[in-house]
């Protein structure tokens, strides 16, 4: 499995950035987790669009989704050229309000997920979604494959509840929106030490955070995990390729 970080910044997106979304290649699946602003422009320095196969969507706010739309289009001209042959498959997190719904648009296919369904493919890659602790309808993903395991933990505050959900990851990918110390819960997220804490109570191998604050030295962000975690922790940057 391969995870490349194509947008790292919760809220919107610094100059020439993204916000979350990152893409996922395993087999001959090229998944993109999450699409929020500015992903769309940065993805394109990695694939043409047409190789995308599916798109995960945690959540319906705009740092996670913004680019969706364009996305849509991107996929209904691809189909109208012939540079597409099957629809792009879209994960969306089932919204309980319904106070968004995605627009029907040819050359995209929408499929809602929630937390008691997997989606599983022919070649045995597996998603499982489970629920987070955030403020609306929040969507986490376990992705397992050949005996590896990635986890995508999009927004939430610390809860230990996630953790059977979380549990001997290879990569954990979480969410760092704040500094140690500060009360992140408030907002729907996590701190430094909180993501840390979460990755260790998990038996995570390694830890990826993410979504990060705009103001600050980020690069305290990784110091500020590494007192709650003893496992490798890599602090997200544009284009960074993981592989597990
Ligand atoms: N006082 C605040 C409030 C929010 N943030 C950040 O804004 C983003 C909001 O995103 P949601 O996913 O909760 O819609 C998020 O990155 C928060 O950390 C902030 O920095 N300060």
């Amino acid at each position: 499995m391969k995870i490349r970080v194509i947008g790292r910044w919760g809220a919107f997106p610094k100059a020439g950035e993204a916000t979350s979304g990152y893409l996922l290649e395993v087999g001959n699946h090229k998944i993109l987790l999450d699409c929020g602003s500015g992903v769309l422009s940065a993805l394109q320095k990695f694939i043409e669009l047409k190789e995308l196969t599916s798109v995960f969507l945690s959540h319906r706010h705009y740092d996670h989704m913004a680019d969706l739309g364009c996305l849509q289009y991107a996929c209904l001209i691809d189909m109208d050229l012939q540079r597409r042959d099957t629809p792009l498959r879209l994960l969306t997190a089932e919204e309980i309000e319904e106070e968004w719904s995605i627009p029907v648009m040819k050359g995209t296919h929408e499929t809602g997920v929630n937390e008691s369904a997997a989606v599983t493919f022919e070649d045995g890659l597996k998603l499982t979604f489970f629920r987070t602790n955030h403020d609306g309808y929040c969507l986490g993903v376990r992705v397992e494959f050949e005996g590896k395991v990635l986890v995508y933990t999009a927004d939430t505050r610390y809860d230990e509840q996630l953790v059977p959900f979380l549990k001997d990851a290879d990569l954990l990918i979480t969410e760092s929106s704040f500094y140690a110390g500060f009360n992140a819960s408030q907002y729907g997220h996590m701190n430094s030490h909180e993501a840390g804490k979460l990755a260790s109570v998990a038996a995570a191998k390694k830890l990826l955070l993410s979504h990060l604050p705009h103001f600050g030295d980020t690069l305290l962000l990784k110091e500020e995990a590494a007192v709650m975690f003893n496992g490798e922790i890599l602090l997200a940057n544009f284009g960074m390729q993981v592989v597990i």
